[in-house]
């Protein structure tokens, strides 16, 4: 079991060890008690609860949760104050050194966990872990697709250079866990592009001011040349495969596309760059925060350097969990290939770059400067490529009360494929603020809110329509319109 689960597994231990259900903040509140210790945050918990001190036996347990269910996730990660221990993710990935104190009781919860008797239920067969290793396995079993030799290789190599200069100015995200802050075991960037990848506009990010893990962040840099070349090959690259796929779903961004074969179907206006050095840097499993994304949005994430493991893994939706378990998708990303996860990746899987027990070495293929010598690296560099959308603007976000802005969460949990799928805006204030959070959440209201145009309310008014959303129409009703 990957210890970057830690919130999901803390939330799921606790609710499994308690004899009635508890809201994800209370249970959050009396973890905090218990300073992580989830089973006395049981204790706490069982002990407050009316006639709770006797007859214990006699009470029925709700249920069990095996290793399975924390690994795709519980009915609380809801509202969990996730990290987000890369830019702009989802969940929690603290480093190893910071969490030691939550992996001891761990280690002695799981056992406990494990050896309860099993309910009635029959939990689903289990899934051996499948290691996707060509493009069209990947494309077979995920949302996402995958790139060899995405960039030229001389583009590559030197965007790899240029990276890994820039990457010894790059920090560890630092986040409250509970009552300790924790840090990202791998360092990150943020870079905007000059233009919105809409208009012209040059200073179209001069207002916006960012928050991320709870925090104002400073002012990004801007792409360097080699990050704008990459952008453009990517760009044309990602709407080709758009225009390949059979549908588009209803919340998908439509805006800037006038419906000619030439137009770019997907752009990008920032990137959130990643490095990991050696093979214990990792990342843990979240889904990527939709906070300026909006719902099923396009990433493409280019790998640079050393070649790691990108795992994937859908969370079951709980009406399913009786009959499907998850699997986990193993792809490695060599140098210079990309990975575009497409439109439902992030509402119904979560991804992560766990640590590896070996790893090679990565040999460039062109030196650092012409007639120089080649520099063997054990170090990667990622760079997602994202698009912030216009109509998720950092001023139409919704602030808590903490006054704060909320961060846009799907809930995987609950998901019915690009029909009835809800998003909420959490407090996302515990990540700073010694871990002080005011809970708020609300349900996001696109229409209330104002937000598009989408996929769905393009088609609703029968414009500007593209050739993939037609062939939606013809084959697959994912919008629920009709
Ligand atoms: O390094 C990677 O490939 C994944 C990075 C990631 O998940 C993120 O930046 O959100
Ligand atoms: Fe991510």
């Amino acid at each position: 079991m990957s210890e970057e689960q830690d919130n999901d597994i803390l939330l799921a231990l606790v609710s499994s060890l308690t004899e009635k259900e508890h809201s994800t903040e209370v249970i959050l509140d009396t973890l905090v008690q218990s300073k992580g210790d989830p089973q006395l945050a049981a204790q706490i918990l069982n002990r407050n609860q009316p006639g709770s001190d006797d007859g214990a036996g006699k009470r029925k347990r709700k249920r069990t949760l095996d290793l399975d269910g924390w690994l795709k996730g519980t009915k609380h990660a809801k509202n969990i104050p996730r990290d987000a221990s890369s830019p702009r993710s989802n969940s929690a990935s603290p480093s190893k050194a910071s969490t030691s104190s939550l992996r001891t009781t761990q280690d002695v919860d799981l056992m406990t966990i494990l050896k309860q008797p099993s309910t009635s239920r029959k939990a689903p067969p289990r899934k051996q872990p499948l290691t996707l290793s060509s493009p069209e396995m990947v494309a077979e079993h995920t949302p996402c697709t995958m790139h060899l030799s995405a960039l030229p290789s001389e583009l590559a190599s030197r965007l790899f250079y240029t990276l890994e200069d820039s990457s010894k100015n790059w920090q560890r995200n630092k986040w409250w866990l509970f009552d300790r802050l924790v840090e990202s075991p791998h360092k990150t960037a943020f870079f905007v592009r000059k233009t919105d990848g809409i208009s012209d506009d040059e200073t179209w990010h001069e207002s916006a001011q960012y928050w991320y893990n709870g925090r104002k962040t400073d002012r990004p840099e801007t792409y360097p040349p080699e990050m704008e070349e990459a952008c453009q090959i990517i760009e044309r690259l990602v709407t080709e495969e758009l225009r390949k796929r059979p549908f588009r779903y209803s919340l998908e961004w439509a805006g800037g596309d006038t419906g000619s074969q030439t137009d770019l179907l997907w752009r990008a206006n920032v990137a959130a760059s990643n490095r990991y050095e050696g093979r214990n840097e990792s990342v843990g499993w979240h889904s990527d925060q939709m906070t300026y994304l909006g719902p099923y949005c396009t990433i493409a994430s280019l790998s640079l350097g050393t070649r790691r493991i990108f795992s994937l893994r859908e969370v079951i939706p709980s009406v399913e969990s009786d009959t499907r378990s998850a699997q986990t998708f193993n792809i490695p990303l060599p140098h210079n290939s990309l990975v575009i996860m497409h439109a439902s990746c992030q509402e119904r899987f979560k991804h992560a770059i766990p640590p590896q027990s070996a790893m090679d070495i990565y040999r460039p293929t062109h030196p650092r400067f012409p007639g120089g010598p080649i520099e063997p690296s054990n170090c990667r560099i990622n760079v997602t490529f994202r698009f912030y959308r216009p109509d998720f603007k950092p001023a139409s976000i919704p602030r808590c009360k903490c006054d704060i802005p909320t961060v846009l969460r799907a809930d995987m949990k609950n998901r019915i494929d690009g029909k009835k799928d809800s998003y909420w805006w959490a407090c996302f204030a515990g990540a700073q603020n010694n871990g002080k959070t005011c809970n708020m959440w609300k349900i996001m209201d696109m229409e209330a809110e104002g937000r598009g145009p989408t996929i769905g309310s393009m088609r609703n008014g029968e414009t500007k329509l593209d050739s993939s959303v037609r062939s939606a129409r013809e084959t697959e009703d994912i919008d629920g319109t009709t």
